[in-house]
C-alpha cells in the first residue's frame, strides 16, 4: 500500500483527500503546517506529497511551497519522493514555478477525482520505474563481473567429483540455503555458479559477495545497500547485494570471516526474509536463494565463539564439501589439459600439449593451492614453452620464493629471457603465488606474511584473475 503525506494548511482539504484516496487504497497522513511535513519527511518514508503552495490565510504567492520544494531537494535529494503542487484556480504561474523547484506535477483545487488519482499513480510509478532502473544499472555491472563464472567450463570426470556433481543438480532445484565447504582454490564459486544454473532460479540473477574483502564499516551497506546521504560518503542510493540478487541466488564467499556483530545482522535476514537499506525505515523483502562458501571449519569456529551457531543452521540447510585437487586425482590431467586449451587460446598460441612426463608430474604432485594453482602452473608454463609444456617447464618442486630463485638461476637462457619479459603485476602474482604454496594454501598466513590483510590479498587476487 503506497504512503501519502497530505500538507495543507486547511483541514477540510486534509479530510476530503484522505476520504478519497483512502477509497483507492493509499495509506493518508496529514499534516497542517510545513514544519510538521519536514517532521515526517525526514523520519518516515513516503510514497509521494500533496503538497499546498500557500501556508497562510494572507499569502497567495506560492512562495511558502515552492521554498520548500526546493529545501528538501537540498535536503533529502534522491530520497525525497514525488511531490504534487495544489495550486487554486488562476495560478498557473505557482503550478509553473513548482514545477521549475522540483514538483513532479501539479493539480487545480477543486479538483476533479479520477483526473487526481490519475496523477498519483502514474507519479508513484514512475518513481517505481526510477529506482528499479538504478537497480538494474548496479545489477548490469556486478553480472558483467560475474559472467566469467556463468560460462565457466566445469570438468568434472572423477567419480567423487561426478557424485558431487549429481547431488549438486538435485538440490539445485529446492530452494534450500546450501553450505560448500572446501579449501581455497577448490572450484567452490564455480559449483555455486553451477547450483545457480540448475536451479529454477536460473533466469533471474547470480549475485556474489566476498566476506572476507567487504570492510566491516561498509559490510551492511554492500549487503543491503543504502540510501543517499545515509552515511558521508553515501553519495547515490547504491543497491546492495540482496537487491540485486532478488529472484536469483547470492553467493556469500569466504563466510567464515564474517565479524560476529555483522553475524547478527545476515541471521535477521535470513531469519525474517526482509532487509532495511542503511538510512531507510522502508522493510524489503529478500527473495533470495542463499549458497554460501567456506575454507574453515565453522564447527571450531562455533566451538571458539567466533561464528554463531544460529547463523551456522540458517546456512547449512544441507552441506556440499568440495574435495581438493589431489583427492580427485582422475580430474588433474583433464583439468590441466583444459587449462592448456583455456591460456593457448588468451595468448594466442596453438597445439601445445603436456608431455607424458609433464603429466607424470601434475598427478605426483600435492596441489595445496588446488585448481587455481594448477591454472597458473600451467599459464606460466605455456609461457615457457613452444610445442611441449616439459616437466621443468612446470617448475613444481619450488616451495618458497629462495627457492624459487635457484630455479630462475638454473633455468635455461632463453627460459630466464622469458621470465625476464613478465610485468611486474605477473612477477608480483607469482610471488603471492609460491607464498601461498609455501603455507600450503592458508590465506591468513599467507597474507599476513606479505604484509597484507585478508581482503587485501584478496582485492589483489581479485585483479589478477580479471586480467
Ligand atoms: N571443475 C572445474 N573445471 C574447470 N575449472 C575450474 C573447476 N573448478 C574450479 N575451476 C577454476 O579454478 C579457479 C578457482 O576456482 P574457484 O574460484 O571456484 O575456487 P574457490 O574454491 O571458490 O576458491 P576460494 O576459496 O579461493 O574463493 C577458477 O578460475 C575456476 O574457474
Amino acid at each position: 500500500m503506497a504512503n501519502i503525506l497530505v500538507a495543507d494548511d486547511d483541514i477540510n482539504i486534509i479530510a476530503s483527500l484522505q476520504f478519497l484516496l483512502d477509497d483507492h487504497g493509499f495509506d493518508v497522513q496529514g499534516v497542517t503546517s510545513l514544519e510538521a511535513a519536514k517532521t515526517q519527511l525526514t523520519q518516515h518514508n513516503f510514497d509521494l506529497v500533496m503538497l499546498d503552495m500557500n501556508f497562510h490565510r494572507d499569502t497567495t504567492s506560492g512562495c511558502e511551497g515552492i521554498e520548500f520544494i526546493q529545501q528538501m531537494n537540498k535536503l533529502l535529494a534522491d530520497k525525497l519522493p514525488p511531490i504534487i503542487a495544489m495550486t487554486g484556480w488562476a495560478t498557473i504561474d505557482i503550478a509553473v514555478s513548482a514545477l521549475k523547484a522540483g514538483a513532479k506535477d501539479f493539480v487545480q483545487k477543486p479538483w476533479q477525482d479520477d483526473a487526481l488519482i490519475n496523477t498519483i499513480q502514474t507519479q508513484i510509478k514512475l518513481a517505481e520505474r526510477e529506482q528499479q532502473l538504478e537497480l538494474a544499472q548496479d545489477e548490469n555491472s556486478q553480472l558483467k563481473q560475474d559472467l566469467y563464472l556463468q560460462h565457466g567450463d566445469l570438468i568434472a570426470e572423477s567419480a567423487v567429483m561426478q557424485q558431487l556433481l549429481k547431488q549438486a543438480q538435485s538440490l539445485a532445484k529446492s530452494d534450500m540455503n546450501i553450505l560448500i565447504t572446501g579449501e581455497n582454490g577448490t572450484g567452490k564459486s564455480l559449483l555455486a555458479s553451477k547450483i545457480h544454473q540448475f536451479s529454477k532460479r536460473a533466469s533471474g540473477p547470480f549475485v556474489s559477495a566476498n566476506m572476507g574483502a567487504i570492510v566491516e564499516s561498509l559490510f551492511e551497506s554492500e549487503l543491503f545497500g543504502h540510501v543517499k546521504g545515509a552515511f558521508t560518503d553515501a553519495k547515490q542510493n547504491r543497491a546492495g547485494r540482496f537487491q540485486m540478487a532478488q529472484q536469483g541466488t547470492l553467493f556469500l564467499d569466504e563466510i567464515g570471516n564474517i565479524p560476529l556483530a555483522q553475524q547478527a545482522k545476515l541471521l535477521r535476514v535470513l531469519e525474517e526474509k526482509q532487509f532495511e537499506p542503511v538510512g531507510s525505515s522502508k522493510t524489503q523483502r529478500a527473495d533470495v536463494r542463499l549458497v554460501s562458501a567456506t575454507n574453515t571449519d565453522l564447527e571450531s569456529a562455533i566451538q571458539a565463539g567466533s561464528f554463531r551457531q544460529d547463523l551456522f543452521y540458517r546456512l547449512n540447510t544441507v552441506t556440499l564439501h568440495m574435495p581438493a585437487l589431489k583427492a580427485r586425482k582422475d580430474d588433474i590431467v583433464p583439468l590441466a589439459n583444459y587449462f592448456v586449451a583455456k591460456h593457448s587460446k588468451h595468448y594466442g598460441k596453438n597445439d601445445v600439449c603436456l608431455s607424458e612426463c609433464a603429466k607424470a608430474a601434475l598427478l605426483a604432485y600435492h596441489w595445496p593451492g588446488n585448481l587455481r594453482e594448477l591454472s597458473h602452473c600451467i599459464e606460466r608454463a605455456l609461457f615457457l614453452s613452444d610445442t611441449s609444456i616439459t616437466v621443468e617447464s612446470l617448475n613444481l618442486n619450488v616451495t618458497s620464493n629462495l627457492t624459487q630463485q635457484n630455479a630462475l638461476t638454473s633455468m635455461p637462457e632463453d627460459s630466464i629471457t622469458t621470465q625476464a619479459k613478465l610485468t611486474l603485476d605477473e612477477i608480483e602474482f607469482q610471488a603471492m603465488e609460491q607464498r601461498l604454496k609455501h603455507f600450503a594454501g592458508n590465506v591468513t598466513e599467507t597474507a599476513k606474511s606479505l604484509g597484507l590483510s585478508r581482503s587485501g590479498y584478496y582485492r589483489r587476487l581479485a585483479k589478477y584473475e580479471a586480467q
